[in-house]
């Protein structure tokens, strides 16, 4: 499956953030999407998760619209959206039920990988930033996505959450899902993704493959380095 935007451009209102963007997330690979604050990462994967319309182009799944195939999406946002009034156990009996699922071995599994057990009963605003984000990465991940949408998701979490979290983004890239993450972390996006666009004020400046890149056409060239020109060449 590919989910592609296709000459997106959109913003908030009439002002315009973003402009002309086109890129495929195939299903099985990871991209990443890098760029400085205010660069409209953000505001791109919420024109793919379906919270903006565009204002121009469009966001297909396998050619057909968005909100046909919006079933297939799951996002995991920069800023934890818990549901206040439950606690974690009945939060993930909810995202069970909504979404007709039945994987207690993989929710008790993952549950027990990010340590979580100890706050089960409580209700989100007795958990840390980093908790809260793991409740959501695991909301996600349960739900089966056949793409998942990814704002900025490694600042909360301690190291061994960041690395089974890592871990767990191969493991469904091998499983087959099709993964966008926004991230600042150039050297995760460099290790982690099959491709990388960089964002600067709204446009997309670089969109490619990066392991190709550096050990077959640019040698030694890192991502960083890439990322900087493209800045500095801007100003
Ligand atoms: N809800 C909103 N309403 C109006 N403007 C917004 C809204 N959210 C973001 N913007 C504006 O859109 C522009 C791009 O913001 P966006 O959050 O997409 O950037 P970003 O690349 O994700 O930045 P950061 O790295 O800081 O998270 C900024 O100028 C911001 O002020």
């Amino acid at each position: 499956m590919i989910l592609s935007l296709n000459h997106v451009s959109g913003g908030y209102l009439t002002r315009k953030i973003i402009r002309d963007i086109s890129f495929d997330i195939h299903t099985g690979e990871i991209i990443g999407l890098v760029g400085l604050n205010g660069a409209g990462k953000s505001t791109t994967l919420r024109h793919i998760i379906g919270t903006l319309k565009p204002m121009d182009g469009d966001v297909t799944i396998n050619k057909q619209d968005w909100y046909s195939q919006r079933d297939k999406l799951a996002l995991i946002p920069d800023k934890p959206q818990l549901y206040p009034n439950l606690t974690v156990n009945e939060h993930f009996e909810f995202i069970k039920r909504i979404y007709q699922i039945d994987k207690d071995d993989y929710l008790n599994a993952l549950i027990d990988r990010y340590s979580i057990q100890a706050h089960m009963n409580k209700y989100p605003y007795a958990l840390s930033k980093g908790t809260q984000q793991k409740v959501s990465i695991i909301s996600a991940m349960i739900s089966n996505p056949t793409f998942l949408v990814i704002d900025e998701p490694f600042m909360g979490l301690d190291p061994r959450g960041l690395k089974y979290f890592m871990e767990d983004l191969i493991r469904l890239k091998e499983e087959g899902v099709g993964i966008i993450l926004s991230t600042h972390m150039l050297n995760i996006a460099e290790s982690l993704c099959d491709r990388v666009i960089v964002l600067h004020e709204g446009n997309q400046k670089f969109y490619n493959d990066v392991p190709y890149l550096s050990a077959v056409h640019m040698k030694d060239v890192t991502l960083e380095d890439i990322f900087f020109s493209i800045i500095e060449d801007k100003k």
